[in-house]
């Protein structure tokens, strides 16, 4: 029997323990509804409460600037449609990069359709913005800059303070999906000059289904979901309660083992990307060297097909990702990868493997030790490889 070995925890977490032991009672027991004003209702209000002032804790924000959503996608619907129909009299242009997770670029591409112009900037080799390309598009229309924190395929982390920053200087709403970033770097959205940040429960061992979404007190913003007058009036629907308090018990424990989590997997990380560019030819590594986060690894192979190389290792045990999860399945080549000037033959020969807090030093050692012959074998089918290897290119 094979090891298993689970290496797409951008794609998603397992839920820790800790965090399952403190939803239980809220399927059971602590059932109640927080709009009620009798004991079960106030008792659901609370952990509600809890959760806020845990979440607002782990990002430098006030109690009353997060509002729970039903999971990262909402929150930057929420934030980018929010912002631009509520501030549509002061401006229609909006900036955003050739790099975002669908729920920004959609989002964008829909407003596009209805009366918004969007700049999509470009991005260096590493995945990088320029910031110089950025101050450039700014025009006395724009009303929102809505750009990544850390990419989900290659992991490059953007210059979020510098962004902050001008953004600010120039009076224009600042939003990041932090989706990817939250819990793998410290955030202090005072210090970064954040506006608004997404962020997701099951990306850092929470549950799936619920998100937040960070809203700086005065910042102009409409609803996304109309209804009651849950979230303080600006997100309707009854709370999922347990949810939200896995969500706040994730993000506690994500605050009190940061360091160490940080350390656990940009260690095994490093000796990943060390260990595979040792052993393997023709292969790179995706995205920037040091601006990326602890824990992503993205190689691309040259002569290799992704999806066959995925399913070789997954025959092994080992599960990663050929792209983003919500890309994948589908046979265009990722627009990241397109984006970093990857053509489309390496771009399809990619592989995100992404490492988390259970990832194990024998879980590297078994890749290490299965990936390169998995990249020979398939090579051997490549008549271009067996051209390049014999000298006759
Ligand atoms: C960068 C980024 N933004 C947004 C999302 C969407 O989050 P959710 O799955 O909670 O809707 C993801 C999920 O993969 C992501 O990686």
């Amino acid at each position: 029997m094979n090891q298993r070995v689970y290496l797409d925890y951008s794609a998603t977490t397992p839920m820790k323990q800790e965090v399952l032991n403190e939803m239980l009672p809220y399927f059971t027991e602590k059932f109640g509804n927080p709009s009620s004003i009798h004991a079960y209702g106030r008792e659901a209000k609370q952990a509600v409460d809890v959760a806020r002032d845990r979440l607002a804790k782990a990002m430098g924000a006030k109690q009353d600037e997060v509002f729970f959503t039903g999971g990262g996608s909402e929150a930057d619907n929420w934030a980018i449609k929010g912002i631009a129909y509520a501030n549509k009299q002061k401006g229609n242009h909006i900036i955003t990069t050739k790099i975002e997770h669908h729920a920004v670029l959609h989002t964008c591409e829909y407003l596009e359709k209805n009366g918004f112009e969007v700049s999509y900037l470009d991005v260096d080799q590493y995945g990088m913005i320029d910031i110089n390309q950025l101050k450039n598009a700014i025009t006395d229309r724009t009303i929102l800059i809505t750009l990544m924190f850390a990419n989900n395929e290659i992991g490059t982390i953007q210059p979020i303070k510098e962004i902050g920053a001008l953004a600010k200087e120039k009076g224009i709403y600042f939003h990041t999906d932090a989706v990817q970033a939250f819990g793998n770097v410290k955030i202090d959205v005072n210090d970064l000059n954040i506006d608004l940040m997404s962020i997701s429960a099951h990306k850092i061992y929470g549950p799936k289904g619920v998100g937040a979404l960070y809203i700086r007190k005065g910042v102009k913003i409409n609803s996304l979901i109309h209804g009651g007058a849950q979230e303080r009036r600006r997100r309707a629907g009854t709370e999922n309660i347990p949810g939200i308090v896995g969500f706040g018990k994730a993000a506690e424990l994500a605050m009190e083992t940061l360091e160490t989590h940080i350390s656990h997997t940009t260690s095994l990380r490093d000796k990943l990307v060390k260990g595979i560019m040792e052993k393997v030819d023709y292969v790179r590594l995706n995205g920037h060297p040091i601006h990326r986060l602890p824990g992503n690894v993205n190689f691309a192979f040259e002569f290799i097909e992704g999806e066959s190389l995925l399913l070789s290792l997954d025959m092994l045990g080992i599960s990663g990702s050929s792209g983003s999860a919500c890309t994948s399945g589908s046979l265009d080549p990722s627009h990241v990868l397109m984006a970093i000037g990857l053509s489309h033959e390496i771009a399809h020969g990619s592989l995100r493997l992404t490492i988390g807090d259970f990832t194990k030093e024998e879980d590297i050692d078994y890749v290490i030790a299965e990936l390169p012959k998995v990249v020979d074998r398939l090579r051997q089918m490549s008549p271009l490889y067996e051209k390049v290897k014999g000298g006759l290119k």
